[in-house]
């Protein structure tokens, strides 16, 4: 596809038959191509005239194509840079992904990869210029992009993280996104995945550890009718949904070995092979991962393939858990309490207590900002008067003594509740006494709360949570 406008690139080779392969297919896009044969020659290049992409292989006769890597993100860090890799050399891809290269291609150069690698490089550049401009017209610095503003802190710790998913957001680098359970994993990786060219693309989160070993290969890299007993269709696996966006393996730690080894296949080749298909299919995906697990000690211990982890963790995000950021509490807690208020369609969110807060800003949270929203929302429920009080957050160490427990759970109940979190089980049992408290009072909503002892504002709540009418 031909880009609008005629854009500059720089192509580094110094092999003359790929040079003009090269030139030929790039201006084949509507592209303005200057090729060079070595790095004083691209330096000169550079420095005479402004280009919106750069590719340079990496063997040249006058140094490495790393260094003109590393020159370009300090001199010009707007300028994308893809390297042409040997083939198989992953070592060389993984080291110019680390010091700013925007993504690689391997030899021989695969066309309509090359040319799916340069649009993303250079919707990238539009994007830039467009928002450049923008700032220009308000006279303003350059300011962080808007949609940072949904990872709400304003702690050191989280003021990194947002620093480095807008730089993230420029690279195809692959990302292991560490942190504890609820720490915003996700929310990261959907914005490095928002900010960057290929946001207006497919954003395809999958959890690793809930796909059955045995379907794993079908659901990644999909099947052809008849493949096996089942295959009743053709059908396209996660690969392929994400094509032109990310895939976002969430749970990584979780693949079995055999997929592990598919993976890095599929990341080194770029294409995938349906299963009963005769030919690969190519796909346009950028991998985000993200554990809870460290995956070091599985790498040593041999669970999780050391070539894959090599791969995955080109750079590592970590998302601070709560305990290290309690100075965010107060404002993730009134922004969750808005939010809560919208979506029950209440008036205005209640208060917090001082009392409360403290508390809040004490708790050990095992499940970060997700106990945190869960928390919350149970104490809106609970809440009988206009602010939460430390009793309507039931924190283990400040719930009330007199507030009635709920029934122990059988054996039935705790044999099936084996994958089930307690916050669940707890809501289960919340719903199952809002339900019998209404049969009891024959759908009087006044007797019911009255029943189980609550405001009847409380029991309105509750139903709305539960979507009980
Ligand atoms: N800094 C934050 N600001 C606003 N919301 C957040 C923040 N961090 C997390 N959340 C919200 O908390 C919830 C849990 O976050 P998320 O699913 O991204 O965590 P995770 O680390 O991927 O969890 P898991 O380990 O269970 O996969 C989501 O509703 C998310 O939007």
């Amino acid at each position: 596809m031909a880009q609008s406008g005629s854009q500059r690139v720089l192509v580094i080779d110094d092999e003359p038959d790929i040079r003009e392969l090269l030139n030929l297919t790039l201006s084949r896009m509507g592209l303005d191509v200057t090729t060079v044969e070595d790095l004083t020659e691209a330096r000169r290049a550079l420095a005479s005239s402004a280009f919106s992409f750069c590719l340079t292989d990496m063997r040249l006769p006058d140094g490495n194509g790393l260094d003109l890597v590393e020159e370009i993100s300090e001199k010009y860090p707007d300028l994308p840079t893809a390297v042409i890799t040997a083939h198989g050399k992953v070592e060389d891809a993984v080291n110019a992904l680390k010091i700013g290269a925007f993504d690689f291609v391997s030899k021989p150069v695969d066309l309509a990869i090359l040319r799916q690698l340069v649009n993303t490089a250079l919707r990238l550049r539009s994007a830039e210029s467009d928002e450049r401009e923008s700032t220009q017209d308000d006279g303003g610095e350059p300011e962080q992009p808007a949609a940072l503003d949904r990872l709400i802190g304003k702690s050191p710790a989280i003021n990194q993280c947002k620093t480095m998913i807008a730089k993230l957001s420029r690279s195809q680098a692959p990302v292991l996104i560490s942190g504890d359970s609820g720490s915003g994993k996700e929310l990261a990786a959907r914005l490095i995945h928002e900010l960057g060219p290929r946001g207006d693309g497919p954003f395809v989160p999958v959890n690793c550890g809930a796909i059955p070993s045995e379907l794993m290969e079908s659901e990644f890299f999909g099947h052809r009718k008849g493949s096996f007993t089942g295959a009743s269709t053709d059908k396209d696996g996660l690969f392929k949904a994400a094509d032109g966006g990310t895939l976002m393996l969430d749970e990584v730690a979780d693949l079995p070995l055999h997929m592990q080894v598919k993976l890095l296949r599929v990341i080194q080749e770029k294409a995938v092979m349906p299963i009963g298909a005769r030919e690969e299919v190519k796909v346009d995906v950028r991998i985000l991962s993200a554990t809870h697990q460290a995956l070091k000690p599985l790498v040593e211990s041999g669970k999780f393939r050391s070539d894959l982890y090599f791969r995955l963790n080109v750079i590592e995000l970590h998302m601070p858990s709560l305990q290290e950021r309690r100075e965010d509490i107060p404002l993730l807690a009134g922004h969750f309490l808005d939010d809560i208020a919208e979506q029950w369609h209440e008036d205005g969110p209640p208060e917090i207590s001082e009392e409360a807060m403290a508390a809040l800003k004490q708790h050990e949270y095992s499940g970060n900002v997700r106990e945190l929203i869960n928390i919350l929302q149970r104490a809106v429920t609970m809440c009988e008067g206009s602010a939460i009080q430390p009793e309507d957050l039931m924190l283990e160490h400040v719930g009330t003594p007199e507030a009635p427990a709920p029934a122990p759970p059988t054996a039935e109940v705790l044999e099936s509740a084996d994958d089930v979190s307690l916050d669940s089980y707890m809501e289960d049992i919340e719903k199952q006494m809002l339900e019998d408290a209404l049969k009891k009072a024959r759908y009087n909503k006044t007797r019911a709360a009255e029943i189980l002892g609550i405001s009847f504002r409380s029991f309105r709540y509750k139903l709305k949570k539960f979507g009980i009418d």
